[in-house]
């Protein structure tokens, strides 16, 4: 295995079916992704995108392979053991936002920090408070305070989308995920929205996952992961 202590996702010899199906979704070989790596993930609609960020955010386990993330090999934890996992070490940012729409969006922003005491810490060492750590956040992704306390519904689709990155970008979790953040946007915010997240996690040292159809803002990544390359079972189907 060529791993190194900044390897921080690690997949072998992966083979996933979901319940049901006879035939596996998705095999992979190896699949190694370093910390600060930023990884653009293309591929056909049903070659196995989201399914991958499910096995990597431990919602669902392999029936062959590892998948180690950090140090841990997700099937030797328990269920509730990877739920606290993937909510310590992982931000995710889905195409539908998912904000909870009777909060603030600081409340929204400070959701992780309400059940990960990991999350809570690295954001109270970035700002002398919680609070003060999420304006932070909004601040650097272009939310000006008028709109702190209001409604999530109040706000534009590339407002959303923003506060739906602080909240994944709170205390700093290892992992970003973002599933088709930016289908939403049109081509002008889909650019401005994707500098901001990367330089962020750049600050933070995070890793970066981002699923896209979108080849044209695949230019902006180093390491870059074409899923039906890779994945044997989306070749088989092709
Ligand atoms: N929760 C699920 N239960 C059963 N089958 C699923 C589930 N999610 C995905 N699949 C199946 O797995 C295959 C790959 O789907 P997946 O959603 O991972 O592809 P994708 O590349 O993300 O596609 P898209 O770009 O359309 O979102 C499809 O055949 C799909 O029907």
């Amino acid at each position: 295995m060529n791993t190194t202590n900044d390897t921080v996702i690690d997949l072998q010899n992966v083979s996933f079916s979901w319940p049901k199906q006879t035939v596996p979704t998705l095999q992979m070989d190896a699949f190694t992704v370093q910390r600060q790596d930023q990884v653009f993930i293309s591929g056909p609609s049903g070659s196995g995108k989201s399914t991958l960020l499910a096995l990597i955010g431990g919602i669902v386990v392999p029936q062959l392979g590892t998948i180690t993330l950090l140090g841990t090999e997700l099937h030797s934890i328990s269920a509730s053991a990877r739920d606290q996992f993937r909510v310590d070490h992982i931000g995710f940012v889905f195409q539908q936002f998912n904000l909870i729409p009777y909060l603030s969006i600081l409340d929204n922003v400070l959701l992780p920090c309400q059940f990960s005491k990991y999350r809570r810490q690295r954001a109270l060492a970035q700002g002398a408070t919680l609070r003060a750590a999420a304006e932070s956040l909004l601040q650097h992704l272009d939310l000006a305070p008028a709109l702190w306390n209001k409604p999530v519904t109040q706000l534009s689709i590339g407002q959303q989308q923003r506060v739906a990155a602080a909240r994944a970008l709170i205390g700093q979790p290892e992992i970003i995920v973002a599933d088709e953040p930016t289908s939403a946007l049109d081509a002008d915010r889909q650019q401005g929205f994707l500098d901001l997240v990367q330089r962020e996690c750049a600050q933070a040292r995070s890793t970066l996952l981002f699923v896209s159809h979108d080849q044209r803002l695949s230019t902006h990544f180093s390491h870059q992961l074409a899923l039906n390359e890779l994945n044997h079972a989306a070749h088989a189907e092709a």
